[in-house]
């Protein structure tokens, strides 16, 4: 499903954010991606949606190696993949449910299937009765919830979350967890990077620790620094 094979990463030359990293992940994972700051994950999760380029090595998502996808093959591929970060990104000046509508039209889904699957995905995170709501008259939980729905609105293959916690309390940091859980209940292959020891502790994930661009340790049902 996600194949990085020996993938480095350059921001400026002779100084790799990612360095030989090799990874594999199938269909159907839960994956946390944890390490410092400054260890190479967002760079790893950017690489994945090809919003950059690597320096050496491959990447394979779906069978499709990203070296070889055409400029104008990106939307189609991004399409499959539902994203979701630390800041929510929602559009200040559209209610939810254009939020959501929106990220449907950019990918050209008919209306009659919008009409459906925007309240199906607002009902999946709990937030049907707020469809009218603009993002400020929201909480930062429920924002994320927003930010959720309309990451998995298009049923896609993958889920990356790059932070998905960061700016939430534990018990709305909960709740976003259980909704990615589901998502991976669901089908969906989900990838999260996050700081958050107590939640990787305890959901008994397989667990990446990335340390300096390279990967340090890969754990089937792991926790946050290994300690069991
Ligand atoms: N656009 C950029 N230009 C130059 N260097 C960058 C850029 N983005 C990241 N880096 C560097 O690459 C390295 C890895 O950064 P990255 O953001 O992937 O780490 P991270 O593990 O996600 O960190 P954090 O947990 O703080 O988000 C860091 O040394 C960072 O300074």
């Amino acid at each position: 499903m996600i194949e990085l094979n020996e993938v480095t990463k350059e921001y400026s030359k002779g100084v790799a954010a990612l360095n030989g990293v090799t990874l594999k992940i199938e269909q159907g994972e839960f994956v946390f991606i944890v390490g410092d700051s400054g260890s190479g994950k967002s760079t790893l999760i950017r690489l994945i949606m090809k919003e950059l380029e690597p320096t050496s090595g491959t990447i394979v998502v779906n069978g499709q190696n990203l070296e070889r996808l055409k400029h104008k093959q990106i939307p189609m591929y991004r399409r499959g993949l539902g994203v979701v970060f630390q800041d929510f990104r929602l559009l200040k000046d559209r209610n939810i449910y254009e939020n959501i509508a929106f990220a449907q039209r950019v990918v050209e889904t008919s209306p009659r299937i919008i009409k459906k699957k925007v309240p199906a995905a607002l009902s999946l995170v709990g937030l049907a009765q707020k469809y009218k709501s603009y993002p400020k008259e929201l909480s930062g939980g429920e924002q994320q919830r927003v930010a959720i729905a309309r990451a998995i609105v298009n049923e896609p293959a993958i889920l990356l979350a790059d932070e998905p916690t960061g700016n939430l309390d534990p018990t709305n940091s909960w709740e976003i967890m259980k909704l990615l859980e589901e998502a991976n209940e669901r089908g969906t292959t989900v990838l999260v990077v996050t700081h958050n020891q107590e939640i990787v502790n305890e959901m008994r994930k397989r667990v990446v620790t990335m340390k300096k661009g390279v990967i340090v340790s890969d754990e089937q049902k792991g926790g946050y620094n290994n300690e069991d």
